[in-house]
């Protein structure tokens, strides 16, 4: 028969004596159930009993050491190992894992690794929750009790009042915020405590403010919404086409919520769940919280929503009204060319050779005069009237783009420099074609303008008369045209498709408001932006340079020259930067040829944002988003100009135009306007 445990030898003389009171006990309950006794002397006699004291001086003993002695983590792994090693030497014969286990629990870093173990274990680093309170509802089912320990971010969700019931609700949870990042708390979700405390009936700012003021845990009660509304759509990339600024939005449900852009910032918009609201992100940004973004639907809405964990403060508009954009419309008669009756020229090389395929057309001359007196004349622009005016129904929030790579057979992308008149796109153009005239090159332009001595129509120009160049107007075969000195000058899609037959890298400068002619899918243009340095950097670098490369006028830049290019520099990035895929700052003349040299590399080889709309195939999506190894949606957006009758209305009219109107004044007028 087997011993009992708590009766073997060996043991302490407290082990005995417990040992033996428990003996005891169990033999004093049976004797008092076989006596047959009513239950009154039962129990008198088990209080009464001597061993029922010594069991409690027991437990009181036993309370005590628990809590004087260490935790059961405390060095637990060190006395281990200390046991293995002393036990290991005793065995008569070891085996070799147990001498190979002895060596190592021997080694001093072993010994210093399970010390920190067991000083790291006994720590409890996790944030003590608070207990969930004794009393829960009848209906727990339905209730969510929500822990989260605030930290310096906001919880990362809204809460709208229903005015009729007065109920509190989660409107919505910020992707990326803490709330989501829990996982416990859901659009629509209702609230019904916070800390304790009721919130039915509450204002809303007033939950806030207690949100606020709280430290550490704060304990939501809620009652879930089921079904959770799904996001079922793809995230979507969008380029942002306006700036907008939440704070000065009075459409938006909760401006703490929102989220700035401004034109050309790329957006990863993950929620369109809400058909007025988005949820997006900056790509590029650290930051991995949404905010809040005008969706294109967006539509006035009434109710408001207010941000957890942030004051809640009305907005006013804070934000500086900035830089005012010109009015194409304003350009008026007085502006004409006036600078020169020369004709544009072969340009004449640094040798005094003449350099084939490196002429240019000139077409910026006439607007260096627009750009100085239209200065005066400004009307406020869509920016500067304020965020809600950008939000009327003509204006495109966003453009929706895809990442493409150009696949080795496409044909190179069109290099668009543009920047304001003496900035010295003409110079970083003509360098460019210079330096490597076999993989750049310029398109010949078109001219009505007679054909001089020496010239061939062809190289310089391609020379046509009025009527023909108005036909070519009308069927839309200008990327940019104008008029100068009574003659027009134009540069057609035709002659860009020939320089991009040839194998090479066609590089144009345009008018920033002829950027539409050339976003297309054939063309792909990759739009450089060449931006001035300070107008002091100007003054330093521009000491020797004329203001016009024309043969016959050599005028100097003036400070007030340099003010303007700065000035109209603003402007046009104010109102044009959305299109930019770089932007080049003309210092150094040699550091922005370099820069000019590696952007253009940048465009033809590394994968970029284009619009979707550019990649208008089955074939090259999927190009795309193999290389991509993810798959974008995209909504295609054929563009597509039929020669209707209203065109050949608009023909004739082009015709009569040339031949009596002398009020043409303006070079580069939109061909569809
Ligand atoms: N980084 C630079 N440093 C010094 N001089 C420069 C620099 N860039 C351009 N220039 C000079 O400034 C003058 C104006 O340049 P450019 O003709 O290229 O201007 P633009 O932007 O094409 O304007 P426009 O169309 O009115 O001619 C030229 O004489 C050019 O050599």
């Amino acid at each position: 028969m087997e011993e009992d445990p708590v009766m073997q030898p060996g043991h302490d003389d407290n082990d005995v004596g417990l040992a033996q009171i428990l003996t005891e006990v169990v033999e004093e309950v049976r004797l008092s159930i076989d006596r047959d006794i009513n239950g009154a002397d039962l129990l008198y006699s088990l209080l009464s009993a001597p061993w029922l004291y010594s069991l409690l001086r027991v437990y009181e003993c036993l309370v005590q050491h628990s809590q004087d002695a260490p935790s059961p983590y405390l060095s637990y792994s060190l006395r281990l190992s200390q046991e293995i090693m002393a036990s290991v030497p005793g065995l008569a014969a070891p085996s070799f894992e147990a001498q190979e286990l002895y060596i190592l629990l021997k080694c001093p870093h072993m010994q210093a690794l399970l010390s920190a173990h067991d000083s790291v274990a006994q720590r409890d680093y996790g944030p003590v929750l608070l207990p969930l309170p004794d009393k829960l509802p009848d209906n727990e089912e339905a209730m969510r009790i929500v822990c989260l320990v605030k930290n310096k971010q906001p919880l990362g969700a809204t809460i709208r009042k229903n005015e009729k019931t007065g109920n509190i609700f989660i409107a919505r949870v910020i992707h990326g915020g803490l709330a989501d990042r829990s996982g416990l708390l859901h659009p629509g979700d209702k609230l019904v405590e916070v800390n304790g405390q009721k919130v039915r009936g509450l204002q809303p700012e007033h939950i806030i403010q207690r949100l606020v003021q709280s430290q550490g845990n704060i304990l939501f009660k809620v009652i879930p919404n089921t079904p959770q509304p799904t996001n079922s759509q793809p995230a979507l990339h969008v380029r942002a086409m306006v700036d907008y600024s939440p704070l000065q939005d009075p459409t938006i449900p909760c401006p703490d919520a929102g989220m700035a852009f401004s034109k050309g910032d790329l957006l990863k918009i993950v929620d369109q769940t809400d058909i007025r609201w988005w949820q997006a992100r900056k790509l590029h940004s650290a930051s991995l919280c949404c905010g809040l973004i005008p969706s294109t639907n967006q539509f006035k809405c009434k109710q408001r929503e207010l941000w957890w964990s942030q004051p809640y403060q009305a907005h006013t508009c804070i934000r500086p009204l900035s830089a005012t954009d010109v009015g194409e419309e304003e350009i008026s008669d007085e502006n004409k060319c006036i600078e020169t009756d020369g004709d544009f020229e072969f340009e004449e090389g640094e040798n005094g050779e003449y350099m084939q395929g490196l002429y240019i057309a000139g077409f910026r001359h006439s607007l260096r005069v627009w750009r100085r007196k239209s200065n005066s004349k400004r009307k406020p622009s869509c920016y500067s009237c304020g965020v809600s005016s950008c939000h009327n129904t003509s204006a495109t929030l966003y453009e929706e783009v895809v990442h493409y790579q150009r696949h080795i057979d496409d044909p190179p992308r069109l290099i668009v420099l543009i920047g304001p008149s003496g900035v010295g796109v003409n110079e970083l153009r003509r360098r460019l074609i210079k330096i490597n005239p076999n993989t750049y090159q310029g398109p010949i332009s078109h001219t009505t303008r007679s054909q001089k001595m020496g010239e061939k129509n062809g190289r310089e120009y391609y020379f046509v008369t009025k009527e023909v160049f108005a036909y070519m107007v009308v069927n839309h075969k200008f990327l940019e045209y104008g008029e100068h000195n009574g003659h027009m000058y134009g540069t057609s899609l035709d002659s860009v498709q020939d320089v991009l037959d040839n194998g090479k890298i066609c590089v144009i400068d345009l008018e920033p408001h002829c950027i539409h002619s050339v976003r297309s899918k054939k063309l792909k243009p990759y739009i450089i932006y060449v931006r001035p340095p300070s107008p002091a950097r100007m003054k330093q670098t521009r000491k020797d340079p004329h203001f016009l490369s024309n043969r016959y006028i050599k005028r100097y830049f003036s400070d007030k020259d340099f003010e303007e290019i700065e000035e109209a520099s603003r402007t046009m990035e104010a109102k044009y930067r959305q299109y930019f895929d770089c932007v080049i700052v003309n210092d150094d003349l040699q550091d922005s040829c370099m820069d000019l040299f590696t952007a253009i590399q940048h465009a033809q080889e590394e994968p970029q944002w284009i619009p979707a709309s550019w990649l208008s195939s089955l074939t090259d999506l999927c190009h795309t988003n193999s290389l991509l190894g993810r798959c974008t949606s995209v909504r295609i957006k054929p563009r597509i100009r039929p020669l209707d009758d209203s065109a050949k209305t608009l023909l004739i009219s082009h015709h009569q135009l040339l031949r009596h109107d002398s009020s043409q004044t303006r070079m580069g007028r939109k061909q569809t306007s």
